[in-house]
């Protein structure tokens, strides 16, 4: 059962004369517990596969499948999108996003309790993710006494908490040095095998393109699947 089946899927922006391709027939398959880089040059079409995919915004064709469930086969076939998103797909963006006025255990712990979890068992689990990626020593401390690499690992720890057997990441490490971009592939590596996540990241940092042992390249709203280096990270 793959992570993630994407086939066929198309996106038009607008009608008529300003009708934009930006998805011609885009095909993807990433397996629980790999990480695989998705390429591409400005424009190419890698922010829309990943909104088709994040349930952001609606493909034109095609058909996308999400651990079990098919999600999309040329209409979505989940009537709530809110909770496919929630408790199926998590989001790792180039900023960490944390809720600023939230401690670092409850900017965590948010999710689990909207997906009905009681907040103490919440907690805990926000705790055991936090102690994972190494920053549970500061799950007291509020985001902004946090350095740039701990609070991209908190939103990391976010993504991962509701356990999805999907993760999105869109230039998780562009804003990182060479060290910190390498734990933080380090981590998504380790993570997607411990949880037998599908992991997409998105990126244009030559720092981490070499860890990847497959890539797609999208050109002009096509994918085409290439062999990575698969240069170890430890
Ligand atoms: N809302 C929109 N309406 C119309 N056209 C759009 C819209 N969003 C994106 N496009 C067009 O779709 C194509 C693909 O854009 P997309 O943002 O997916 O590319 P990208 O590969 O993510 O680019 P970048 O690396 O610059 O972020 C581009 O031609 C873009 O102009």
């Amino acid at each position: 059962m793959p992570g993630i089946l994407i086939e066929d899927v198309r996106k038009r922006y607008g009608q008529g004369d300003a009708a934009v391709d930006a998805l011609k027939g885009v095909d993807m398959v990433v397996g629980p517990g790999e990480v695989v880089g998705l390429i591409g040059p400005s424009g190419s079409g890698k922010s829309t596969l990943l909104k088709c995919l994040g349930a952001v915004i609606e493909p034109s064709g095609g058909r996308m499948t999400l651990g079990d469930d098919v999600i999309f086969d040329q209409v979505w076939k989940i009537s709530d999108l809110r909770a496919l998103r929630r408790d199926k797909i998590g989001f790792i963006f180039q900023a960490p996003y944390l809720i600023p006025f939230l401690d670092v255990t409850d900017n965590v712990a948010l999710l689990p309790m909207l997906s009905g979890l009681p907040n103490s068992k919440a907690r805990a689990l926000a705790q055991e993710f936090l102690e994972a990626l190494d920053v549970g020593h500061r799950a007291g401390a509020m985001p902004s006494q946090l350095s740039g690499g701990e609070q991209q690992r908190v939103s990391i720890a976010r993504a991962l908490v509701n356990r999805p057997p999907v993760i999105l990441a869109d230039e998780p490490t562009a804003p990182l040095d060479s060290e910190r971009a390498m734990a933080v592939i380090r981590i998504l590596n380790q993570m997607a095998k411990q949880f037998e996540t599908a992991i997409i990241v998105v990126t244009h940092d030559e720092k981490i393109i070499p860890t990847f042992k497959r890539l797609y390249q999208i050109r002009d709203g096509r994918t085409e699947e290439q062999a990575g280096e698969g240069r170890a990270i430890d």
